[in-house]
């Protein structure tokens, strides 16, 4: 008779155990590599982007197709057009063919396709003879600021690593965003900078939050609400830059084609909140009055170092009067927009950009002057920031005091001055 074998399972418990170890551990491992580089761009990650390049190749047809004759039989072969891929931690070069071939075309307009398949921000094209790269930014967010970085260097106002306003360079400011989406907060932010170095003017239509200001001494006589006090203070901004003009013609250091800096003369800033609904609310002739006094600044005002920050919901052209929106070099735009609103922002020209909303607060596109909109993030505003209680802080503006000054001058030389400038308005306030 057979005897019953009885087996063991605790004592085979380990030997199992280990054998689970020894097959499954190193894939457990392999696993794990491929998502921290994955997670952190590693090589896994370059390699599934060079397969997402392939497949793109592949599914598009952009290939062709070649036959292979041997002796027996014809085989079909792929031939693809030379595309290179290049990653630094920073950028990702693709360079595509654009040499007149099949292809050229489609080669041309595909920088909004890859921005929208690696979910990053296209920055600028470069193109040589038969190639074309575009360079797309990727981990864009990891170049935000904090509220504290953003000072004024320069003439340069930092708003991201990478990013600066150099507002003698680029003149005016466009700021638009839907409800919610970081405009107050983004123009506080710039208040908060730009009143270390000059003066600032605010002037707030819809009476909210730039209002508050009012409540501070640095800003006393330099907060505007109501239609004739917010006109009072861009007629205001028209002599100052006129004023600095005569000012600065009759500086013994005077120099031919040097701009406010160069004279030492602090930089002035007119910001505008809701602009486009206070411009809306006007008669044709308060229209005209205002839209006289800003043509003025935003096509003469930049050597004389006044500057014109105008923020909207939606910029729409009719709200700006001819040439203003495109007198606005500097473009940000934060929070959700329709396609419409970013065309109207950035220009119609930027059909060949993806412009992708995310939900993320203060978080949009700028145009530093480029002509290209790329990924943007204000200067983060940490949750118990006291706006009002830091603005305390600072003593006074930077004004130029020069009125004095211009009264002692006669009015020949105050005409010369008008007219070595081209100003029209000989009146000084
Ligand atoms: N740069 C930022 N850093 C941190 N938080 C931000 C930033 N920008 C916006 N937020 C957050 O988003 C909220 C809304 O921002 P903000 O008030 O600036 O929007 P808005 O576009 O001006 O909206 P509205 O037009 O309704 O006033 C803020 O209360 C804040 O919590």
């Amino acid at each position: 008779m057979q005897q019953r074998q009885i087996i063991d399972w605790i004592a085979l418990l380990v030997p199992i155990g280990g054998l689970f170890l020894i097959l499954f551990l190193p894939l457990l491992v392999l696993v794990m590599i491929r998502r921290v580089s994955f997670l952190k761009g590693g090589f896994f990650y370059r390699v599934y982007q060079r397969q997402m390049l392939a497949r793109l190749l592949k599914s598009n047809g952009l290939y062709e197709k070649k036959e292979r004759k041997s002796k027996e039989q014809a085989t079909e072969k792929m031939v693809f057009p030379k595309v290179y891929y290049r990653n630094t931690k920073e950028i990702l070069y693709l360079t595509v063919p654009t040499d007149g071939m099949k292809w050229h075309d489609r080669f041309q307009k595909i920088a909004k396709t890859f921005e929208e398949m690696y979910i990053a921000d296209f920055i600028e094209e470069q193109k040589e003879m038969g190639f074309t790269t575009y360079l797309l930014m990727i981990d864009v967010i990891s170049k935000r600021i904090g509220i504290e970085d953003c000072i004024v260097t320069n003439g340069q106002v930092k708003l991201m690593d990478g990013v600066v306003w150099d507002y003698a360079e680029v003149p005016h400011m466009l700021v638009t965003g839907g409800t919610g989406g970081g405009k107050s907060y983004f123009l506080l932010t710039l208040i908060h900078a730009l009143i270390q170095v000059g003066t600032v003017d605010v002037c707030d239509p819809k009476e909210a939050d730039l209002k508050d200001l009012e409540s501070l001494h640095l800003f006393k006589n330099h907060v505007f609400y109501g239609t004739k006090w917010i006109t009072k203070c861009l007629k205001n901004a028209v002599e100052e830059m006129n004023r600095r003009y005569v000012y600065m013609k009759a500086l013994p250091n005077y120099t031919t084609g040097k701009n406010f800096a160069y004279y030492g003369i602090p930089p002035y800033f007119i910001i505008v909140d809701e602009w486009a609904a206070f411009f809306g609310t006007l008669t044709y002739k308060e229209q005209d009055e205002i839209l006289r006094y800003v043509k003025e600044l935003v096509l003469k005002a930049r050597q004389a170092g006044v500057f014109l920050i105008l923020a909207t919901q939606r910029p729409d052209a009719d709200n700006f009067g001819g040439g203003v929106r495109d007198n606005l070099l500097f473009r940000v735009s934060l929070g959700k927009l329709s396609e419409q609103g970013y065309y109207m922002t950035f220009g119609s020209d930027q059909k060949g950009k993806a412009f992708i909303n995310k939900r993320m607060k203060g978080r949009g596109y700028c145009d530093s002057g480029s002509g290209v909109p790329r990924e943007f993030y204000a200067p983060l505003v940490p949750k118990k920031y006291d706006f009002l209680a830091e603005l305390r802080q600072i003593g006074t503006m930077q004004t130029l005091n020069i009125k004095e000054l211009l009264q002692e001058m006669t009015t020949e030389e105050i005409n010369e001055a008008h007219s070595a400038f081209g100003l029209s308005q000989k009146k000084l306030g």
